[in-house]
């Protein structure tokens, strides 16, 4: 058993006087906000922020924290349990500077599981101070999944419970336009908002829901497209859990661990920080009219780099994205790949990308991270035609010549994704004794291995190497183009394949 396990839970009554009028000045507030997901993103992210604004004053509302899916009430069921409190740590580097900051999160007013409690849920929809919706339900929470509603029966997917919800408010407040839901889906889609719009006026329709309430949906309702970009890292290890329930005086099941960094860009016009007043509590916030360019800077910068590393690492036996940051040459490399290659493709130069990216470096280097290549290397190959693929051949035809690095990456890549024998057939790798598997699309690894035949063979013949690595990069089904009209994109790969066989052999 461990130490924590003999402290008392975390409640409201063991924080002191002074901790508990901290805590019940915010969560007494009225509720402006209904969250579908109780996931430690939302929680570490939008939740940390709302409890930052209310904390200086500036956010006068709470948060109604529900169930976002039928199984697994074990989160809500803590939430409940600690009065819907938790402790939050941010960590990391910040300009350089190690931080470490403690808060106690008490932005929760009520915890609610709509598949036990679905009219007091739709109750919810009743309150007039309700103003947000706020949901992370990951890329499989948020989309369409035709169902029929029968009265008083939870609705099981979340696009669906929100428009039963929607109606009820619709009814109750018979179609006052002031009366519509601001709606932000943190889930990482893109045109998340528009997605969820789409979801919830398709449901009205299986519904049965009238036209006039579909109108008011499209007219007084805002479903704003969003990004989100925080590393929220979870709960500590059990031992540091111990550690700080034994100098807490109780245990906090909920502890959530993130990096400093935060970042939210939300299409939508500036004046919504009035509503939600978060810019002007000091937190990295952005109301932008055009989200796409947020999106591809960190999508190219960020994920790029990430996708880069991690064949290249992989291959060089490396596990985790500090260790490379940290190696004296490959560190450096990465870098230079980053500020020479990937920001000169990009061509926006109001967005302050040499700046994003020292900060993306920062975060890669939080000594409290340990995020592993071949996690990142999931899917590898899909994340490469998006992540990297676009910026090589912006590249080529903005500088008239081949980026190195990233020519680089990619020979790396297609040399990770060789067919030898050493593992498991074609989807593992042994590096320096140690096993490395992959995992990807299996059209894709088929077809990978049907254009490379057997790669042994061709290893010390550059002729045969050169017609193989042709049929790989002539699949457009893998690539979205045929890769072979690229003019001397082939041969700067070849060249690279053979010096990299001759690294790391
Ligand atoms: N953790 C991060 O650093 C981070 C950063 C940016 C974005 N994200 C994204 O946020 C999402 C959640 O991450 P997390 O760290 O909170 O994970 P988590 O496991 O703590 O939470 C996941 C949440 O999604 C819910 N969920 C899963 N499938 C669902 C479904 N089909 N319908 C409804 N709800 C469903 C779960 O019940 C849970 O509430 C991920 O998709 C991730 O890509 C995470
Ligand atoms: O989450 P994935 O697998 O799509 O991509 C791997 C990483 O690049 C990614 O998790 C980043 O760390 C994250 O996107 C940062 O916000």
């Amino acid at each position: 058993m461990s130490a924590s396990t003999k402290r008392p839970r975390l409640k409201l009554n063991l924080l002191g006087n002074d901790g508990q009028r901290k805590c019940k000045e915010i969560m007494d507030r009225p509720v402006k906000v209904l969250q579908i997901g109780e996931g430690n993103f939302l929680r570490g992210f939008v939740d940390w922020m709302l409890h930052e604004s209310a904390r200086q004053g500036k956010f006068h509302g709470s948060v109604v924290v529900t169930q976002p899916r039928p199984g697994g009430k074990a989160k809500l069921e803590q939430i409940r349990d600690q009065d819907g409190l938790y402790t939050m740590i941010t960590r990391g580097l910040s300009q350089g500077k190690a931080v470490e900051r403690t808060e106690m999160i008490s932005i929760f007013s009520q915890c609610m599981n709509p598949y036990e409690e679905w009219q007091a849920f739709l109750k919810l929809a009743e309150l007039p101070s309700l103003e947000f919706v706020i949901s992370n339900t990951t890329e499989s929470g948020l989309k369409y999944i035709q169902s029929d509603y029968v009265e008083g029966e939870p609705v099981s997917s979340f696009p669906g419970k929100l428009t039963v919800f929607l109606h009820q408010r619709y009814v109750r407040f018979e179609g006052d336009p002031s009366r519509g839901l601001i709606h932000l889906p943190c889930e990482l889609l893109e045109g998340n908002g528009d997605v969820l719009r789409s979801c919830v006026l398709r449901h009205s329709e299986d519904f049965g829901y009238s036209d006039a309430f579909r109108n008011w949906i499209k007219d007084h309702n805002l479903f704003l497209n969003n990004l989100v970009d925080r590393i929220v890292t979870g709960a500590p290890a059990q031992e540091e859990a111990d550690t700080l329930a034994g100098r807490w005086g109780y245990e906090d099941q909920l502890i959530n661990t993130a990096e400093p960094y935060h970042f939210w860009a939300i299409q939508a016009d500036e004046g919504l920080d009035k509503k939600l007043p978060l810019k002007q509590a000091g937190l990295n916030v952005h109301w932008v009219k055009d989200l796409k360019p947020y999106q591809v800077r960190k999508v190219r910068i960020l994920n790029g780099a990430h996708t880069l590393m991690s064949s290249l690492g992989i291959l060089q036996g490396k596990q985790y994205v500090r260790e490379t940051m940290e190696d004296p040459e490959f560190g450096p490399w990465i870098r230079e790949a980053v500020h020479q290659e990937i920001v000169p493709a990009l061509d926006m130069p109001d967005h302050q990308l040499d700046q994003y990216a020292e900060e993306v470096f920062e975060r890669f280097l939080n000594p409290y991270i340990n995020h592993k290549l071949q996690d990142i290397a999931l899917n590898t190959i899909g994340k490469f035609k998006v992540r990297v693929l676009p910026t090589l051949l912006s590249y080529e035809q903005t500088q008239n010549s081949w980026p190195t690095r990233l020519v680089r990456g990619f020979a790396g890549l297609l040399l990770l994704y060789r067919p030898v024998n050493t593992l498991d057939g074609y989807h593992g790798h042994r590096f320096n004794g140690e096993s490395v598997v992959l995992k990807d699309d299996p059209d894709v690894l088929a077809a990978l291995t049907a254009h490379w035949e057997s790669y042994d063979s061709l290893r010390r013949d550059r002729q045969q190497l050169n017609d193989r690595l042709a049929a790989v990069l002539s699949d457009s089904t893998i690539w979205g183009e045929n890769l072979n009209e690229r003019r001397g994109l082939r041969e700067a790969l070849l060249d690279e394949i053979v010096l990299l066989e001759g690294e790391t052999e």
